[in-house]
């Protein structure tokens, strides 16, 4: 028994207080009474709202400790470290937490003082005397652990709670990880606003968390400007990103949205696919270039001039006259529909320009009067017309000659076959369109009016995007920045990127770092072994991840004689701790989920929640990027291989596969394994 003084009682008192004071910070915000402030209902409205979110925020969750680090300074730090500077000694948590007085209780973990927190070490100590990290035991805390930084006697160890907290099994959504954050994670996290980052990462190097993690950063750094612009995170499905949904909020940050890159470019419905090599053509960048000049075709110079009739007089602009101004607008980096408005504001200016000759003094209402008329109404409809994009694009799918016009010299015969429908649409209510399609309206669209733009934009498993896709994104964040997240041995689409560099200048930000992660948080050292034998054939100049696991991981690969031991194999892993997947080709799936129902067994489909009592999701391949389970039952390699069109594709597809285990790998097959991974000779 620790008597009444020792250190953790200290600590655990100091807990007490800081959850007294966010109780107390609580009732403040729930008292707080608006009627009197806000002038009318909408208002009141909007400040309930922020109210109610402040409410949500200081809730007091029993399962997530409100510190997990203490920092104690040599000495106090400068000014210019803004939160509590007057201090030497804070407690480092997901929100700052302050007492009566305003004194500081718990600094939230983005301040600038708990930085050291995450980067300071023995070489660097940051003024560091003292860190301390804290373990909890079903939210009480438990045990506590130091590093004297500044002290020269003290050898360097690696943290066991560090350890712990990365080892622990995996059940539920996917956790912030904030308490544990690593040095060259922190850096990605905390770099600034204007700038994009790129981060190249084998799998379970926490690309995905790191990027979560610098959104969080961002919204408390970045505060106003951020809540006026919108900040983005992009995932490749539905199941993945309500995989990741609970991060953010439960870093206090509930306003940021997260969507696919079809659901971002979702203007027709989508319903209808396209053969690999259509897919290919529409994805390419040469496209953009082909849109640009189908939709630039519909403007024509004016061969006749243009009479406008006000009162008794007629003023006339001559067809040359006009056609310098269309001329002049083309040549103007403008997107369309802005030029089509400027077409007619010009014209009526060219007449008021007579009209000031013949003694008249319009004034600007005349100048909209005259762009208004009717006569110049239809000169724009006939030299710069209104153009809707999804008509365009159903065009140019549709009308090989209008296809073949506007792809000169950009596709060859082959490619333009290839894009082209077998059945032409009709309507863009009837047309089939593809999630391809969709990029090209995307294009088309923000050639006639620009797309808004966010401050910053997430964009996760990035290696997955078409070069027109990344042009999407990269309109959306046209006046932001970026954070680009992926690995290029993760490619599965045919499109995959090739190089950072191509994928960032496709983004339009050339200029963004591309930054490595190469420490593997989430699969254990044999099975990552095993898998980074795929990589020589999938991705050449990688290198594989390096475990930081300390538990090798259990690993079998078993040859077996159909459905029902892969059932064994689930049954086995159950019978531990933690989440299973069983991982299958997706034409593999159905006969799987029989066997599983046949034997009893009931099971998740990913995205679904795993929790205490259903622990077990049957995932198809093609959905397993991104996704963890702490003991993953791989089935039929060659199956997951031969899913795919081409072999590359297929082993990359089957490298995702094995890499979703954080704590084992059971391999099951009954047809021979691919030659990377058949077993070796001693
Ligand atoms: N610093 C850390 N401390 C503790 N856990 C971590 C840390 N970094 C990452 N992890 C954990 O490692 C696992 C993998 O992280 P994450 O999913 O972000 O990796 P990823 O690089 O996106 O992987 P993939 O390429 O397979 O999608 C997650 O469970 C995450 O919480």
């Amino acid at each position: 028994m620790s008597t009444s003084s020792s250190p953790l009682d200290r600590e655990r008192a100091h807990l007490d207080s800081s959850r007294a004071a966010l109780r107390a910070m609580r009732e403040d915000a729930e008292a707080l009474d608006i009627r009197d402030v806000t002038a009318n209902w909408v208002n009141a409205e909007v400040l309930q709202r922020q109210i109610d979110d402040r409410i949500k925020a200081l809730a007091d969750l029993s399962h997530t400790p409100l510190f997990f680090g203490r920092l104690d300074y040599l000495h106090a730090p400068g000014v210019d470290l803004a939160e509590g500077a007057e201090g030497e000694q804070f407690y480092i948590g997901r929100r700052h937490v302050h007492d009566a007085e305003g004194d500081p209780m718990v600094i939230d973990w983005r301040a600038p003082v708990s930085q050291p927190f995450y980067r300071a070490s023995k070489k660097d100590p940051m003024d560091v005397a003292l860190r301390r990290r804290f373990g909890y035991t079903g939210g009480a805390l438990s045990a506590y652990e130091d590093e004297h930084l500044s002290d020269p006697a003290e050898v360097e160890r690696t943290s066991k709670l560090l350890q712990q907290e990365i080892e622990r099994p995996r059940v539920g959504p996917m956790r912030d990880i904030v308490a544990t954050i690593q040095p060259e994670q922190d850096e990605i996290v905390r770099s600034g606003l204007a700038g994009s980052v790129c981060v190249q990462g084998g799998p379970g190097t926490g690309k995905t968390a790191v990027g979560l993690h610098r959104v969080a950063y961002l919204l408390y750094a970045h505060r106003e400007r951020l809540a006026r612009t919108g900040t983005l995170v992009i995932g490749p499905n539905a199941s993945f990103l309500h995989y990741i949904e609970q991060v953010l909020p439960a870093l206090g940050e509930l306003e940021v949205r997260q969507s696919t890159v079809d659901d971002l470019v979702a203007q027709v419905e989508v319903r209808g696919t396209d053969s690999a090599e259509a897919a290919l053509v529409k994805g390419d960048a040469r496209m953009a270039e082909v849109v640009r000049r189908a939709l630039r075709s519909h403007i024509t110079l004016p061969d006749e001039g243009v009479v406008v009739v006000r009162g008794s007089r007629r003023w006339r602009v001559a067809s040359y006259e006009l056609a310098d101004i269309v001329r002049e607008l083309m040549e103007r980096d403008m997107r369309y529909g802005a030029a089509r408005d400027a077409l007619s504001q010009r014209v009526a200016h060219a007449v008021l320009v007579q009209m000031e000759r013949a003694g008249e003094a319009p004034d600007d209402r005349v100048q909209d009067a005259v762009a208004r008329n009717p006569a110049v109404k239809a000169l724009v409809k006939a030299v710069w017309p209104a153009v809707d994009p999804a008509k365009l694009v159903l065009r140019l799918l549709s009308d090989a000659e209008f296809l073949a016009e506007h792809a000169e010299g950009l596709l060859d015969a082959a490619e333009q076959k290839a894009v082209l429908w077998v059945k032409p649409a009709r309507s863009t209510k009837s047309a089939k369109w593809s999630a391809a399609d969709a990029v090209l309206i995307d294009e088309a669209s923000d050639l006639v009016a620009r797309t808004h733009s966010l401050g910053h934009v997430v964009l996760d498993e990035a290696q997955d995007l078409s070069p027109m896709q990344y042009r999407a994104v990269g309109r959306r964040a046209t006046t932001g920045s970026v954070t680009v997240l992926g690995d290029l041995a993760q490619g599965t689409t045919p499109w995959a990127t090739r190089s950072w560099g191509e994928a960032l200048a496709h983004l339009g930000k050339p200029e963004a770092v591309v930054e490595e992660l190469t420490a593997g948080f989430r699969v254990p050292s044999d099975v990552i072994a095993y898998a980074s034998r795929l990589l020589p054939s999938i991705a050449p100049g990688l290198a594989p991840v390096e475990s930081v696991r300390e538990n090798p991981g259990a690993f079998e690969v078993r040859a077996v004689s159909g459905a029902g031991e892969v059932v064994a194999a689930c049954v086995r892993a159950l019978e531990r701790e933690g989440s299973v997947g069983l991982i299958a080709a997706d034409s593999r799936c159905g006969e799987l989920a029989g066997a599983l129902g046949a034997a009893g067994l009931t099971f998740l489909a990913p995205g679904e929640e795993t929790t205490a009592e259903s622990r077990l999701t049957l995932v198809p391949a093609s959905l397993a990027k991104g996704l963890e389970y702490d003991y993953v039952v791989l089935d039929e390699p060659a199956a997951v291989v031969a899913g795919e069109p081409d072999e590359r594709t297929g082993l990359r597809r089957l490298y995702v596969a094995l890499t979703r285990a954080v704590s084992g790998l059971q391999v099951t097959h009954t047809s021979p394994l691919p030659p990377q991974l058949a077993p070796r000779r001693a």
